[in-house]
Order: structure tokens, then C-alpha cells, then sequence
């Protein structure tokens, strides 16, 4: 259980997102000229294009499940090695979050489950690999470099993984008795909310992807 068949940890990650159009609103103002839905939602896609490549790259995960409040919307993502499904109702982000833990427990009750926030486009796949070995079968959670928000929960095998994203979300899932990683993993602690976000993202080192957009949109840097 939480093991592949070569003995590494082996995790389930969900990764929620709603619309690209309509999420990462405080990102807007990142881009030049005025705000534009197609801009927007391309950036906030390349951003996810950059985490899945992670993700997907990462030892220790074995699926990864983007969960998305309109699917139809992620299109743009079904070529990764990803699987695309959407929530049967408005369940918001906890509730998406358990709605793909429901789905990935039909197919082995004893998962280790993990939620991945969508918008890590500096992650690199050894981070995320050395923060799964760090969990260790136990329900753990990296915070943001900020300390407040959280970039990753994992549950224990076959336990609920009891997500509470939101607003002080680290806090919350410290008080529901995850552990906090220690590992330092600047690029799973950089996700990107705000102009300011990727710009230390960009000092990081930015995934292909958000990088040619940026490149694109001539965004100086
Ligand atoms: N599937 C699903 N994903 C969600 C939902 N709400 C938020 N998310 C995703 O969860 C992640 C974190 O959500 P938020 O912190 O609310 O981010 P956001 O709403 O995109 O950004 P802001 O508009 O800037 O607050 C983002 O990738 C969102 O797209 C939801 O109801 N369903
Ligand atoms: C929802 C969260 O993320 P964000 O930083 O995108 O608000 C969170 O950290 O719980």
C-alpha cells in the first residue's frame, strides 16, 4: 500500500482547476495591455502544462486526475499523461478534491492520495519526487514559500486525505494534524497567485511552457 511494485512510494495526485478563463483572477494583472479572456486562460494553461510535466515526471507518482469544475475547458491538457474529468456538480475546491479521491479509490481503496495545486510552473519532478519520500506513508503538507497557503497534501495509504484548501490553508491543515514537510523544495513552495508570484517564479526557473508565453507576450524580465 502507498508502494510501487519496485518498492518506491507510489501516490495518486489530484490537481483541481476551474475554467482557465475564470480562474487565477489576482494573475491579471501580469500580462500587458487590457485584460483579454484568451491571454489570460493561455497563461494560466501554461502554467498547468508546466506542473503536470512535473508531476508526471515525478518518481513516486503513479496517476495523475485534473479534476475541472468545466473540462471542456482543459482540452488544451488531454495530451499530457494526465486524466481529465469533471466534477458532476459546483463542489467547489475541497469538495472537487474528494470527488477525485472517491474516483481514485475505486481502483485501489489503500491509495495513497494527493492533492497538487495547478499553478507550480517552476516545479521540478525531484522536488516533488523527495517530498513524497519525506511524507512517508504519513498525511503531510508542504505550505507556499509564504507560509499560509499550502501546494501539496498527501494523505496516508488508505486513509481520507481531508483536504481544506482556501484562505490559511496551512494552518488549517496543520491543526487537522498533517505533518509539515520540512525538505526546503522552492519550486513546490512557489506557486503563482499573484504578478509578484511569478516573478519569483521566473527567478526559480520558469517550466518551457510559461516561459515562451511570457516570451510571447514580450513580459519584460
Ligand atoms: N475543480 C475545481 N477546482 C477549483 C475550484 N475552485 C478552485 N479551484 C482550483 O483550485 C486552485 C486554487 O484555487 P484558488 O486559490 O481559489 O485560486 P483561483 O480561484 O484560481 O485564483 P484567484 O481567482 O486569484 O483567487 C486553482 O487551480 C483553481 O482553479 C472548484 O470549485 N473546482
Ligand atoms: C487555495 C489555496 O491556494 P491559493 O494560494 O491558490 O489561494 C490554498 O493555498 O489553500
Amino acid at each position: 500500500m502507498g508502494f510501487g511494485h519496485d518498492g518506491d512510494v507510489a501516490v495518486d495526485l489530484i490537481v483541481p482547476m476551474k475554467p482557465p478563463a475564470a480562474g487565477k483572477s489576482r494573475l491579471r494583472g501580469a500580462l500587458h495591455g487590457p485584460w483579454d479572456e484568451r491571454r489570460h486562460a493561455a497563461l494560466v494553461l501554461a502554467l498547468a502544462r508546466d506542473t503536470l510535466l512535473a508531476a508526471t515526471a515525478s518518481a513516486g507518482v503513479r496517476r495523475v486526475l485534473v479534476v475541472g469544475s468545466a473540462p471542456a475547458t482543459l482540452d488544451a491538457l488531454r495530451d499530457l499523461d494526465v486524466e481529465v474529468v469533471g466534477e458532476e456538480a459546483a463542489l467547489g475546491l475541497n469538495g472537487a478534491l474528494r470527488a477525485g479521491e472517491r474516483l481514485l479509490r475505486v481502483s485501489d481503496r489503500g491509495a495513497t492520495i494527493g492533492a497538487l495545486q495547478a499553478d507550480l510552473p517552476a516545479l521540478r519532478a525531484e522536488e516533488l519526487a523527495a517530498a513524497l519520500a519525506e511524507a512517508d506513508d504519513r498525511r503531510c503538507f508542504a505550505a507556499d514559500r509564504h507560509g499560509t497557503g499550502t501546494t501539496l497534501l498527501v494523505s496516508a495509504p488508505g486513509q481520507p486525505l481531508d483536504p481544506r484548501f482556501g484562505r490559511g490553508s496551512a494552518r488549517e491543515h496543520a491543526e487537522s494534524g498533517a505533518v509539515p514537510l520540512r525538505l526546503a523544495a522552492p519550486t513546490l513552495r512557489g506557486d503563482v497567485d499573484t504578478p509578484a508570484d511569478l516573478e519569483h517564479a521566473r527567478l526559480l526557473g520558469l517550466g518551457t511552457h510559461t516561459a515562451a508565453l511570457l516570451e510571447r507576450e514580450c513580459v519584460p524580465h
